[in-house]
């Protein structure tokens, strides 16, 4: 079992995508997924690292989804950020259940539910060792969680962002569609935009592009892939400025 000693990141961002609380069913929160989606940050934790979550809405609702559908699409958007903060309490739970002290921030006040957030106040509760649930993405409409965690991860200055998802990191084209794409082990932010590579999306790519922020993608469902990634090791794809000859991010 690794140490504090052996980490490699004191303070991370990591971005769950909602459709991963899912679990085996087509809508909603599997608790198990949460359960064990705590026991992998209480590793982190355990070792001393700081840990910011965002977590998606999509298990709920999108707004593109509901546009598509006929709604309006700010109000769409508005309910795909409100679904963040109901994953936001069901994570803080599955976190207090295992003895994980957490808050959770939301972008939209939400008086007597969860804090409003406020950068130096999480920057502090990250300092305590207590892990920042950062709710209701950036706040705005037209966006997605996957800048929401960025941009979080910036201000409060985490090392990297660290993006869980269904895929264990960036290829050449959607593998869920294109059996033939290849996996990247490094890439840079200026070759995911010029390619369009749908990982992530491009709006987000350019805020970390442009601070200089990491990004690593990985499969969630790759149990202690989290934890190796935080003590140095190589899961998914980096996403950098710059890919030196003997590269080590
Ligand atoms: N070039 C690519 N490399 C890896 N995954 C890709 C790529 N293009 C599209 N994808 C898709 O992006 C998805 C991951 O993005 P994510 O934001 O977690 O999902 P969603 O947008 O469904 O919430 C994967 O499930 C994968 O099918
Ligand atoms: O800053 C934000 C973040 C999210 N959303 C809305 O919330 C939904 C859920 O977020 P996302 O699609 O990023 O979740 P994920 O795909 O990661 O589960 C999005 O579709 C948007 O409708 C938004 O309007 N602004």
């Amino acid at each position: 079992m690794p140490s504090s000693r052996d980490k490699k990141y004191k303070r991370i961002l990591l971005k769950l995508s909602g459709e991963e609380l899912m679990g085996e069913e087509g809508f909603g929160i599997d608790p198990k997924v949460l359960d064990k989606m705590a026991l992998e940050i209480g590793q982190l934790v355990g070792i001393g690292v700081q840990v910011g979550l965002v977590i998606g809405g999509g298990n709920l609702f999108r707004g593109a989804a509901l546009s598509a559908a006929g709604l309006d699409r700010v109000t769409g958007d508005h309910m795909g950020m409100l679904a963040t903060v109901m994953n936001a309490l069901a994570m803080r739970d599955a976190l207090e259940r295992s003895n994980i002290s957490s808050r959770v921030m939301s972008a939209i006040p939400m008086s007597g539910v969860v804090d409003h957030y406020d950068r130096r106040k999480a920057s502090r509760f990250m300092d305590n060792g207590e892990v920042v649930i950062f709710s209701a993405g950036t706040g705005n409409p037209f966006f997605t969680t996957d800048s929401a965690a960025c941009l979080r991860g910036i201000e409060v200055n985490a090392e990297i962002v660290l993006k869980a998802t269904k895929v264990d990191g960036v290829y050449t084209a959607d593998p869920m569609k294109d059996p033939t794409a290849t996996k990247y082990d490094m890439l840079t932010y200026d070759e995911a935009l010029e390619k369009k590579l749908g990982v992530m999306d491009l709006t987000a790519i350019c805020l970390c592009r442009e601070h200089d922020m990491p990004v690593r993608v990985f499969r969630m469902d790759k149990a202690g892939a989290l934890l190796n990634i935080v003590v140095g090791g190589d899961e998914g794809t980096l996403i950098v400025e710059k890919i030196e000859e003997d590269s080590e991010q």
